[in-house]
């Protein structure tokens, strides 16, 4: 298994992969990933040029670790071929496909990236998938979808599109996209793969934003689509643990190894009842940690 599909992904940032000023070093804000944009963000007389930018970038840009996906175009359109092959010859390491609507979908893609791959002399498999789900069909097949490619390494609700496709739209309060949160994180958690909640629009809304991030959060979500480098750090704050979570996880872990070799199943930490059904979701948080950079133990 490619080990990128694992990574942490709090943050996944947007930007117009045709625009010099975004692309040449959004790395400075330091998100998980960027999503290099040649889908909506680029009008349709201007494919060519974002391509071509993007090539460059890809090709000369040291983004520092920061996760590089590029969003394709739909497989609607006479675009995304040539955007998958662009996207893998400049290097990148995942392609976002927006409105995926069935496993058939992720295959065809699959199969033009394996084609990238051999045509550019990539090592076969670096570059994994993730799926955009952009409507109500989509939603329903969000199981299908996470076990189409074993390079897919998550889905991805886009709640703009989506809304508009149940004849809603985005109200701020989160009900519109209540149903497709819950399915799409069951289908992530059921199948192995990650899950990602849609972008947030109102960029002046710092409050609502973070009231939508915590919801997000606690619903089991791995990160969220952003569209702007002030989103960035309400969303580590909240997806992080922070070092009272982390030192009752070791607590937790410890009590339980210990207690286990004791032959005692149910015990108290710090007045809380803890049995072995804690035991991975501290160790979870420890993970989490440790890949946040924040953990300082030594389990
Ligand atoms: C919204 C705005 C124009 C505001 O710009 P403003 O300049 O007013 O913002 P400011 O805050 O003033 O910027 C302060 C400094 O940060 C820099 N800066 C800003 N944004 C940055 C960024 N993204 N990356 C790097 N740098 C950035 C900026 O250049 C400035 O740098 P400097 O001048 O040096 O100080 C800008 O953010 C932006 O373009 N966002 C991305 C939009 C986009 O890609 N949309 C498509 C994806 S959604 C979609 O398609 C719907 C969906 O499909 C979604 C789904 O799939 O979930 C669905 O269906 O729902
Ligand atoms: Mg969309």
């Amino acid at each position: 298994m490619n080990p990128d599909k694992k990574r942490l992904r709090r943050t996944m940032m947007f930007l117009n992969a045709q625009k010099p000023a975004l692309i040449k070093d959004p790395y400075i804000y330091r998100p998980d990933s960027l999503m290099l944009d040649l889908e909506d963000a680029v009008a349709e007389n201007q494919k060519d040029a974002a391509r071509f930018s993007l090539y460059h970038a890809l090709k000369n840009i040291d983004y520092r670790g920061c996760e590089r996906v590029v969003r394709i175009n739909g497989l609607e359109t006479p675009f995304w071929q040539e955007d998958i092959r662009c996207a893998v010859a400049g290097g990148c390491d995942a392609i976002r496909l927006p409105k995926t609507e069935s496993a058939a979908d992720v295959k065809r893609v699959e199969s033009a990236v394996e084609e990238a791959e051999k045509e550019f002399s990539i090592p076969e498999g670096k570059v994994l998938i993730m799926a955009a789900i952009e409507s109500a069909r989509g939603v329903m097949r969000a199981m299908e979808i996470c076990e189409a490619s074993e390079r897919l390494f998550g889905i991805a609700l886009s709640g703009g599109d989506y809304t508009k496709d149940l004849h809603t739209h985005i109200t701020g309060t989160g009900i519109e996209l209540m149903g497709a949160r819950q399915n799409m994180v069951i289908a992530a958690r059921a199948t192995g793969v990650q899950c990602f909640d849609t972008v947030y629009t109102d960029l002046d809304n710092m409050e609502g934003f973070r009231q939508d991030v915590e919801t997000i959060h606690l619903m089991g979500f791995d990160g969220k689509s952003i569209v702007n480098p002030r989103q960035i750090n309400i969303v580590h704050e909240i997806f992080t643990p922070s070092e009272k979570e982390i030192i009752f996880s070791e607590k937790v872990v410890r009590e339980i190894d210990r207690k286990r070799a004791e032959g005692i199943g149910v015990f108290t930490v710090d007045g809380k009842m803890i049995d072995i059904a804690f035991y991975d979701g501290a160790k979870r948080t420890i993970e989490l940690a440790k890949a946040s950079g924040v953990y300082k133990g030594d389990l």
